[in-house]
């Protein structure tokens, strides 16, 4: 191979095999929905998802598309069209690596909770037992690619397991961050703004990352697949989070600015978004960013500065955590302020609980925290969110560990309508900009309210003056 390719330094003119069989370890909000739009775009190429969560692989073959383990527009007709062609799950995990040429690791890897590191760095307890899972079961030569988010350096610690297996399979380590946002997540996979790979810089690693590219060229252009080394390919991705995530405390706290001096949060975001160099994407004020994303990876570039000693630049990335903590924190204290200082006994009605619009995920959702907050005050939360199910914001509140389980049930209600979540309510908090609540009647909610009737727009997303003009007192973030 060496003698094949020791003319040419760009992949880009390497012919490596044509992949035919790929296998992704993990079936969740990434590895679902992206081996979907591959094998949909890719039907020569057989694609078995895998994971351990038996419950999970049985929704994702459920014949009711509707019962899917993810809520994404558009991925039910993806998955209509290439299951059972060329798209697999499953729960046999060793049989799919055993077949496949290239297998993709999309594995969780949430910030520690215990142990050095604990509640910084990642835990890749499970991206090591996947290499350890490899490993142990391959006997043809693979290319393993890092699609999970991971710490600058982890292919170094997979590379190391899986060449110390001593059965002579080769091994190809690649990095291949995804992008996608949630809610959003089919039409970012058909339209990317870039697909990023990294590999090694040998004519080995170049063989493989051009595998890679093959596969995505059948539908990205060819100019928006951008290849790196490992290293860059790992660091960037994190990069991208923490670059977005700056981008929305930066708003925020300028909303904090502008509520204390009438300016308009909306207004200055435009004025400054319409400077090319700024742009005006990502400068929404809010109740703060969620996902199960921004802050595990923001926590995870503090903690690998610090590891380095780079003090100051883990200071300064820190502080986009710290300003979205203060922003839910302060979303919360202004709702016991306004209400008389005191919310104890009174019903507050939450409309949407999920981390932002048009998803099931809650994982960091604003709302769990704001919540949390209020019933320490002994206020009573009744939800209503459209995707998001009680049992869902019962497990998501316990997680805080905050107080009793009883005790959380007695406080936090879930409606499956939100006319019966508003009705007999002190105050109205929206903290998820769910299009529907745009269309509701709102005379008809003001009338079943206690007055006065308080509106805390934590999304500005409703009108305000019309909501005024109805009789609410409405407050919203940085106005
Ligand atoms: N959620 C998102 O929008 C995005 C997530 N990412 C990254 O992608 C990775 C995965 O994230 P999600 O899909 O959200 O996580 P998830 O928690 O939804 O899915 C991970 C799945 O992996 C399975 N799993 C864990 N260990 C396993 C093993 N040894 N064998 C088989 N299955 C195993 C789990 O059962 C789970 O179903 C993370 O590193 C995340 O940072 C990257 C971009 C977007
Ligand atoms: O690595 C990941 O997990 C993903 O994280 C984010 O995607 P996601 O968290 O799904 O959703 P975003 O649209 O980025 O929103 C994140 C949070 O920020 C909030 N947000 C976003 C934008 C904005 O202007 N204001 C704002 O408050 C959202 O409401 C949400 O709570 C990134 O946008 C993706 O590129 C990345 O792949």
């Amino acid at each position: 191979m060496q003698e094949q390719y020791q003319n040419t330094a760009d992949a880009a003119v390497l012919s490596p095999n044509k992949i035919t069989s790929i296998c992704c370890i993990g079936a969740g909000y990434v590895g679902g929905p992206t081996m979907a739009v591959m094998a949909q775009k890719n039907p020569d190429i057989k694609v078995t998802v895998v994971d351990l969560n038996a419950q999970r692989i049985a929704d994702w073959n459920d014949a009711d598309l509707t019962k899917l383990p993810i809520f994404e527009p558009g991925l039910d007709q993806v998955v209509k069209e290439a299951r059972g062609r060329n798209l697999f799950f499953s729960t046999d995990v060793e049989t799919a690596i055993n077949e496949a040429q290239m297998i993709f690791i999309s594995v969780n890897t949430p910030t520690k909770t215990y142990g050095s590191g604990k509640g910084m760095a990642a835990d890749l307890k499970y991206i090591e037992l996947c290499a350890r899972q490899i490993a142990k079961v391959a006997t043809t030569d693979k290319i393993v690619v890092e699609k999970s988010t991971l710490p600058v350096k982890t292919a170094q610690a997979i590379k190391s397991i899986l060449n110390h297996t001593g059965n002579g399979v080769k091994f190809q380590i690649l990095s291949n961050p995804e992008f996608l946002a949630e809610g959003t997540a089919i039409t970012d996979l058909i339209d990317p703004d870039r697909v990023l790979i990294g590999g090694d810089q040998t004519p080995e690693g170049k063989q493989a990352i051009q595998a890679l590219v093959d596969v995505y060229a059948t539908w990205v252009p060819k100019a928006q697949i951008l290849t790196t080394n490992i290293w860059s390919s790992e660091l960037s991705k994190l990069v991208a989070n923490a670059f977005l995530a700056q981008r929305v405390s930066s708003i925020n706290a300028i909303s904090e600015l502008c509520e204390a001096t009438e300016a308009n949060v909306e207004e200055v975001a435009k004025a400054i978004g319409m400077d090319s160099r700024i742009g005006s994407k990502f400068l929404k004020a809010s109740v703060g960013f969620g996902g199960s994303c921004f802050q595990k990876d923001i926590l995870n570039l503090v903690y690998i500065s610090k590891s380095l000693g780079l003090q100051e630049t883990a200071d300064y990335w820190e502080q986009v955590i710290i300003m979205n903590n203060h922003q839910r924190d302060r979303f919360a204290n202004k709702i016991v302020q306004t209400l008389y200082n005191t919310v104890a006994g009174k019903k507050i009605a939450f409309l949407g609980w999920a981390f932002k619009k048009d998803t099931n995920d809650t994982r960091e959702a604003a709302a769990i925290y704001v919540g949390d907050r209020l019933i320490d005050e002994q206020a009573n939360i009744s939800v209503y969110d459209p995707k998001v199910n009680a049992k869902q914001m019962q497990s998501d509140l316990n997680y805080l560990n905050t107080r009793s389980e009883d005790q959380n049930k007695t406080y936090l209600s879930t409606e499956s309508n939100p006319y019966d979540a508003v009705k007999d309510s002190h105050a109205i908090a929206v903290l998820t900009e769910w299009d529907e609540f745009k269309t509701y009647d709102w005379q008809r909610i003001y009338d079943s309210m206690n007055k006065p009737a308080f509106v805390f727009d934590g999304r500005n997303l409703l009108d305000t003056e019309a909501l005024e003009s109805i009789g609410f007192i409405v407050n919203a973030i940085g106005r």
